[in-house]
């Protein structure tokens, strides 16, 4: 088996270049579809009024046809007396006509009768016997829509190329159209490859994880035009993923795999994609971050494209390259994506010689947007949900500097109007209070970490900030960090709840750890949490009194445990290390260890506020969540739903300053 090297990585548009040379960047048909099938198709003609609208003169109030010379000067004071002739149902054609004065009862929608160039609204007359008071005058026209005044027979309604909205398909319906010539949907089969990638739904077994990929790209083709189908995961075997890939070639207008691009040995889609037919591979590797092995192939006739395994990598790779592609497939115009500029509060270090898109968070303030990027690597999935966007890092910038302004394209609408922005730490618990007032889908949640979240209280930027950080000298949590990061008098700690931490091991305790001092010993290898993190801080605080307690220096104690350098940034992450053995013990909150199904030895509780700045405290959803806290009733009853690992104090929804 021959291992395949990136040879010449190509950027994203010499990439469209090369794409455009072999391969047709064109809509692929047309196809006539009736009106109610039509929303979101892309028209491919030009659409003419074959009607005018309205088909007729219609009144549009209630009242009485007359003719407009007739009510001059009327008013309160001096009302005209006008004979009543009749009366004009909707849908039916007047055999009336108005004569000088006269008037005709008509009733909203219905024809106005011959002779009549306005309506007098019922509220504007008195009807009598046969007679009719006129208290206000009407100028021609008044109350009435003459025949094709809205759209004329002949008017260009709709351009081709525009996508029927549910307003253009009322528009259409009301001009009497039942079909419409629309661009063919690009069809797009879509795999996942991966001896390691299972179906959701089925049990995950070590070493496996679930299929993202293939769900995220359907959903996101259907979304923007695309008529894709999920043909599920192929096995790693190169000569199944030949037939199945041979087959969708046939039936499919596009091909996409993902995972098994890059360059191990096992990875067979470029083999596999080359020996199709000519021209076979045309890019292998693009100069963007993430996004790199991506595999663009034409053979017979049609693209195949490889996406990264990386669900981030993935969808970059959706939203960069294959988005334009459909695009111009499906007939529409190339993608406009919106763009905000936005303040970047950190700054970004990274090479020369690629394209990197980070994604970021996006909170609005009085002085603009300011973009949070996600840590996140190529294999997260919450950074889809949590990102409004990525900020495009040109290839040959290498630092981009904190409060420097870039900009951020959006991949979803974003809200500017969250009516709370939380940045900070995570918890469920806050989760829940969050959805049970009602905020479920209104809240701005950027989870960044404690600290991210003192720093954007401090710009101004959060609403709240949940944090868990223990101060070492004290041993208080979020307390002291008031006084020392200057935020004494612009914000206060409201207190929120007490989490439990503890040690958390494989079921049954197989290696007998039974509290700090067993991770010193040369069978156990910990896990552990990064600095800045409340449990790295407590864990420190105890490894202080531990190496008092043993005379050794802390730093020398700290090369003894196998394990205390290797930092994972979540709770959840602590205990799926020790899930899956890359550690035997680590210290997490309760509620995590309850998660992975481990077993929990208590140490203590955390502390879990929320920093808030005080010209923020007093009104809006602060107010309420502050209320919230104090309500006891409230915050005891969702918090037992988290019973035994949180603990509601009486201190809870109190504020220090
Ligand atoms: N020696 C090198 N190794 C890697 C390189 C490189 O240039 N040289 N590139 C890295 C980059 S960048 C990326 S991105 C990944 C992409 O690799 P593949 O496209 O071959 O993807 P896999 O190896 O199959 O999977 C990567 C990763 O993603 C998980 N995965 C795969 N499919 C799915 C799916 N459908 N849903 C969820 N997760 C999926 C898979 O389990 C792996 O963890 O390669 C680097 N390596
Ligand atoms: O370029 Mo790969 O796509 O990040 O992780």
């Amino acid at each position: 088996m021959s291992r395949k090297l990136f040879h010449s990585l190509v950027g994203l548009e010499e990439a469209f270049r090369i794409i455009s040379s072999y391969y047709r960047l064109e809509p692929l048909g047309v196809e006539k579809v009736p009106l109610g099938e039509a929303l979101f198709r892309v028209l491919a003609q030009d659409v003419y009024s074959p009607v005018d609208y309205p088909p007729f003169d219609r009144s549009e109030v209630d009242g009485y046809a007359v003719r407009s010379l007739d009510t001059s000067w009327a008013d309160e004071l001096s009302p005209v007396k006008l004979k009543i002739k009749g009366r004009v149902e909707v849908g039916e054609i007047p055999s009336l006509s108005v004569e000088e004065g006269e008037a005709v009862e008509v009733a909203t929608g219905a024809m106005v009768p011959k002779g009549a160039d306005a309506v007098v609204m019922e509220e504007h007359a008195k009807a009598g016997d046969n007679e009719l008071t006129v208290y206000r005058s009407v100028y021609p026209g008044e109350n009435i829509s003459t025949t094709g005044s809205d759209v004329s027979i002949g008017d260009l309604v709709l351009q081709k190329g525009v996508v029927l909205t549910p307003e253009r398909i009322g528009l259409l319906a009301g001009l009497g159209i039942r079909e419409v010539v629309v661009y063919k949907k690009p069809r797009v089969a879509v795999f996942s490859t991966g001896r390691e990638v299972v179906p959701p739904g089925s049990p995950l077994l070590p070493g496996q994880v679930y299929d993202v990929n293939s769900y995220l790209a359907v959903s996101f083709l259907n979304s923007i035009g695309a008529s894709a189908v999920n043909l599920g995961i192929l096995p790693d075997d190169e000569r199944t993923i030949r037939e199945e890939v041979s087959k969708a070639v046939e039936g499919f207008d596009l091909v996409l795999t993902s995972g098994g691009t890059s360059a191990g040995v096992r990875d067979v889609v470029y083999r596999v994609f080359d020996e199709l037919g000519e021209p076979g591979v045309i890019i292998h590797g693009l100069r963007i971050k993430p996004g790199k092995p991506t595999v663009v192939a034409v053979a017979r006739g049609k693209l195949l494209v490889g996406l990264p395994g990386f669900p981030l990598s993935c969808y970059i790779v959706l939203q960069k390259l294959v988005k334009p592609i459909i695009y111009k497939l499906a007939g529409l115009s190339s993608p406009e994506q919106e763009v905000v500029k936005a303040v970047l509060p950190v700054k970004i270090r990274k090479r020369a010689g690629f394209t990197m898109f980070v994604p970021v968070g996006l909170v609005s303030s009085d002085k603009g947007f300011t973009a949070y990027p996600l840590q996140s690597s190529s294999g997260s999935i919450s950074s889809l949900v949590y990102s409004d966007g990525f900020v495009t890092i040109g290839e040959n910038v290498e630092l981009v500097d904190e409060n420097e302004l870039v900009e951020v394209e959006l991949v979803k609408s974003y809200k500017p109007s969250a009516r709370l922005v939380v940045i900070g730490s995570n918890d469920p618990l806050l989760y829940r209070v969050i959805s049970e007032l009602g905020l479920a889908d209104k809240a701005k949640i950027i989870p960044v970490g404690s600290m991210g979240g003192w720093h954007a209280v401090a710009r101004g930027e959060a609403d709240i900030a949940p944090t868990h950080l223990l101060d070492e000298e004290t041993g208080l949590y979020n307390t002291p960090y008031l006084e020392k990061t200057g935020l004494k008098g612009k914000a206060v700690i409201v207190k929120g709840y007490k989490r439990l931490i503890g040690l958390v091991f494989p079921k049954g305790n197989p290696k007998n750890i039974r509290g700090i001092e067993d991770f010193l010993r040369s069978d156990v290898r910990i896990v552990n949490r990064n600095r800045g993190s409340g449990v790295r801080g407590f864990l420190d605080i105890e490894l202080k009194k531990l190496s008092a307690r043993l005379g050794i220096g802390f730093e020398d104690l700290v090369k003894k445990i196998n394990g205390y350098f290797y930092e994972v940034r979540t709770h959840t992450a602590v205990a799926a290390a020790v899930k899956h053995g890359r550690a035997d013990v680590g210290i997490a909150v309760g509620w995590a260890a309850m998660m992975y199904d481990l077993d929990f030895k208590p140490l203590g509780w955390e502390e879990f506020d929320f920093l808030v700045s005080v010209d923020k405290l007093g009104g809006g959803e602060v107010a309420r969540f502050v209320n919230a806290l104090r309500d006891r009733e409230f915050i005891k009853r969702v918090a037992s739903e988290f019973k035994p690992y949180y603990q509601v104090t009486d201190a809870t929804g109190s504020v220090v300053y």
